[in-house]
């Protein structure tokens, strides 16, 4: 997939309008894309620098440049709900998501985190998708290849429940891994098992009560470093002379972050040290 230079037949473009609107292109040879105000033709576009200015027949005016993994996340076709680039961007960083590394996620669901997953571990590293549900497997499936141009060589997804596999059907233990699922606590039993010591869980949940069951889960197997919970809020601002505010919009609530670190086989989580009459 082309990421820079001139674009070139095949290419997906992001056309943006005076108003902000944004619609995606793919280009073909002597096309056009009809909009409200008469058609751009797609070879106005080929070889034209990214960050071109292009015009429609009736005369209006259209910023041209190649989606970013953010902006496909946000208007790719969805079968389960996505884990949004503000929440993906603290999976792949807290979750030290490195080059070389073999993650493991569930469910795949659309494929949102899967895109972002792929790019932290790059060709050396590897991820292994699970999804439970066939028709969200397609979803994933075709985002995917779409977002790559291609199925990449260094993913694996399979239909299946995450709870029902093992170090032997994966090939070997897995140094990172990232549940987003309704019921996360019934696969701990399984991830425990495959994730090397000093591996990384991330758990991302919707609702407190999720969260609450997920780290008392994590406390009561007793292989894990103390579970940290958080939640990330992104404010825009508004930013325009005199008039700098907080944007009045803003994303409220996505989900909760949990992470914590396998520790090794028969090591027991520390317990806290308790002086004698203190509670
Ligand atoms: C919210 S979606 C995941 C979205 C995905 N992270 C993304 O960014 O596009 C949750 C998915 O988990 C799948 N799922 C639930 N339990 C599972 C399990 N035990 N094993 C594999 N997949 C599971 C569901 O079918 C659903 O598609």
């Amino acid at each position: 997939m082309q990421r820079s230079g001139p674009f070139v037949i095949g290419d997906r473009v992001q056309l943006t309008d005076t108003k902000g609107r944004k619609y995606t292109v793919l280009l073909v040879e002597g096309a056009e894309f009809f909009t409200h105000h008469g058609a751009v033709r797609h070879d106005d576009l080929i070889g034209t620098p990214e960050g071109s200015i292009v015009t429609s027949s009736g005369e209006a005016h259209y910023l041209a440049l190649r989606p970013l993994l953010t902006d496909y996340v946000l208007s790719m076709p969805r079968g389960a709900q996505v884990i949004y680039p503000k929440d993906a961007a603290q999976i792949v960083h807290e979750g030290d998501m490195f080059p070389g590394a073999r993650v493991l996620e569930a469910g795949a669901g659309s494929g949102a985190l899967t895109c972002s997953l792929l790019r932290a571990v790059g060709p050396e590293g590897r991820v292994l998708s699970y999804e439970i549900r066939e028709d969200h497997a397609e979803h994933a499936e075709r985002n995917v290849r779409t977002f790559y141009g291609e199925h990449p060589e260094n993913w694996d997804l399979r239909v299946a429940d995450l709870a029902e596999t093992s170090v032997e059907a994966l090939g070997g233990q897995v140094d990172r891994v990232v549940l987003d699922m309704l019921a996360p606590w019934e696969c701990l039993p399984t991830v425990s098992e495959v994730l090397v010591p000093g591996g990384v869980l991330v758990v991302y949940v919707a609702t407190t009560t999720q969260m609450s069951d997920v780290v008392e889960a994590l406390r009561r197997q007793e292989c894990w470093t103390e579970p940290r919970a958080w939640e990330s809020i992104n404010r825009g601002w508004h930013v325009v002379g005199l008039a700098v505010r907080p944007e009045h919009r803003i994303q409220g609530h996505t989900a909760f972050l949990v992470t914590a670190r396998r520790l090794a086989e028969g090591v027991t989580t520390l317990k806290p040290r308790r002086r004698a009459g203190k509670h």
